[in-house]
């Protein structure tokens, strides 16, 4: 270990076998978040630093250009992601999430083309996301008195999203009625993902398996459950092609699964395009493309509610360019609304949705930045820190967007969909979800708080599981 640390950027002095980990805890309990302790670790070691997290040392980047360097400029040897060996168990070696190599290549590439050819950031798209948010919209008239109804953030916002990204992956939108499929559905997930501990994720499987049976078939079914219960439009619509009962016609794909089982009809099962690796990817997609871009409204909408004059600026701009909301407000309107633009990136760069990136692993000894790392090391882009790092982002903790309009080349430092080979799959889909949300509810509602908001200004993920409640007033012009 000690000979290693000198093939390594700087960080603190680590000890055999725990490594950081009495530090990292100090640092943790003595700033108070994850992202405080990586800014502190910035500022003491630079922009590249490592940490020993037990026996393998992990080199957080949190500089732009660094990041860029080695993800984008060197980007097909930090392809390969570290995954915990339960979370791989979990997974069967499906999937895009929790695997590496040629699976994962056939999924990705799959899955990044399907999107393309629905549309994502093209009409098509466009006209699901505004059909979902219309019919919301629809909801929160229906249910107002004088005018104003009173919602849980996180459950409109929960419902939009995964209206959308359901509307996309099995073809089938969730509003009040079968709102609760939509609740079962996330429940399981948001349990599947409270079971998993640093222990669990930490530990092989065979020690769970040998020693906590109970505990490891407990993950197991849970998981599976939930893949099932997600997936269950893919299976009745697989046992009917298998019956000769549905036939999917290549010119009129509706939706992910539809898209997949074309591929199986065409070219038979294979290892890679086969029911279950189907329902592994409709989960993966679902868990990535969920919680993130609820996480980002609701915490986008804290800030604009601590920030009344942003608000203010943002509708003015979308009010303008609809000419007084006589139209939606569209994704071929974004060259014309410099303000919204930079107030999402604002948005994005103060909501933590990954408080520490997902590790690659450096197969290699190579340089990074000017310092040599190790082959074995893992690697990674914190963002979090990354979007704190005020040689970048001048008095980084001020919300203010028009950092953006001073320097418009800034705004491409905000990274909050990662960088190479792993970044966002879904970052098209929810950059046009974001733009096309935040934009027609300005044109549409005035929002007030009701009640307490947040007023940490980086969100951390948990964010959107707290109370806060908006109030939402039908905006006469
Ligand atoms: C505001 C919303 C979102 C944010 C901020 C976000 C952010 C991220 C980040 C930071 C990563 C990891 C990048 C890395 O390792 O460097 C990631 C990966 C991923 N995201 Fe998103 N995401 C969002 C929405 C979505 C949506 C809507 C989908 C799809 C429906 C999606 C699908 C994925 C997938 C599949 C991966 C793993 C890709 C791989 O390993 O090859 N994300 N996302």
């Amino acid at each position: 270990q000690y000979q290693k640390v000198s093939r390594l950027p700087p960080g603190p002095v680590s000890l055999p076998l725990i490594g950081n980990l009495p530090q990292i805890v100090f640092y943790l309990w003595s700033t108070g978040s994850v992202v405080s302790t990586l800014d502190l670790l910035r500022k003491r070691y630079g922009n590249i630093f490592t940490l020993w997290v037990g026996p393998i040392p992990h080199v957080s980047i949190a500089d732009y250009d660094t990041a860029h360097e080695v993800f984008v400029k060197n980007a097909s040897k930090y392809a390969d992601k570290f995954h915990a060996p339960l979370f791989r168990e979990v997974k069967k070696e499906q999937g895009v999430l929790a695997t590496n190599g040629e699976h994962w290549q056939e999924m990705r590439r799959f899955a990044l083309q399907t999107f393309r050819n629905m549309g994502v950031g093209k009409d098509v798209m466009e006209e699901k996301i505004m059909g979902e948010l219309n019919a919301r919209c629809a909801d929160i008239d229906k249910a107002a008195v004088d005018g104003v109804t009173v919602s849980h953030a996180a459950d409109f916002f929960d419902l939009t999203v995964g209206s959308i990204i359901n509307s996309i992956l099995v073809g089938k939108r969730f509003d009040e009625n079968n709102k609760q499929e939509f609740l079962t559905i996330k429940n399981a997930l948001d349990r599947a993902f409270e079971l998993f501990t640093p222990f669990d994720l930490t530990v092989p499987s065979w020690v769970l398996k040998t020693f906590f049976p109970r505990r490891y078939e407990n993950i197991m079914k849970v998981n599976d459950e939930c893949k099932n219960f997600a997936a269950k439009e893919a299976d009745l619509r697989y046992a009917e092609l298998k019956a000769g009962k549905y036939l999917i016609d290549e010119n009129n794909i509706h939706d992910f699964t539809d898209a997949f089982l074309l591929k199986i009809q065409q070219d038979g099962e294979n290892s890679d395009f086969n029911i279950e690796s189907l329902k592994t990817m409709i989960i993966d997609l679902w868990i990535t493309g969920q919680e993130t871009t609820t996480t980002t409204l609701i915490s986008g909408f804290n800030q604009l509610l601590l920030h009344p004059e942003v608000m203010e600026k943002a509708r003015k701009e979308v009010l303008k360019i609809t000419k007084n909301g006589s139209r939606p407000l569209s994704l071929s309107d974004r060259s014309s609304t410099p303000y919204l633009n930079a107030t999402i990136g604002e948005i994005q760069r103060h909501a933590s949705i990954l408080n520490i990136n997902f590790w690659r692993i450096n197969h290699e000894p190579t340089y990074m930045g000017g310092h040599p790392v190790d082959s074995g090391a893992f690697v990674t882009a914190q963002l979090s820190a990354l979007h704190v790092n005020d040689t970048i982002f001048k008095n980084a903790e001020t919300f203010d967007p028009e950092r953006f309009i001073r320097d418009e080349k800034l705004l491409q430092k905000v990274i909050p969909f990662g960088l190479g080979k792993r970044s966002c799959l879904g970052e098209s889909l929810a950059r046009s979800e974001l733009y096309l949300i935040f934009g027609n509810l300005l044109l549409r509602y005035n929002f007030k708080p009701h009640g307490k908001l947040s007023t940490t200004e980086v969100m951390p993920y948990s964010f959107a599981k707290r109370p806060f409640k908006l109030e939402m007033e039908f905006l006469k012009i």
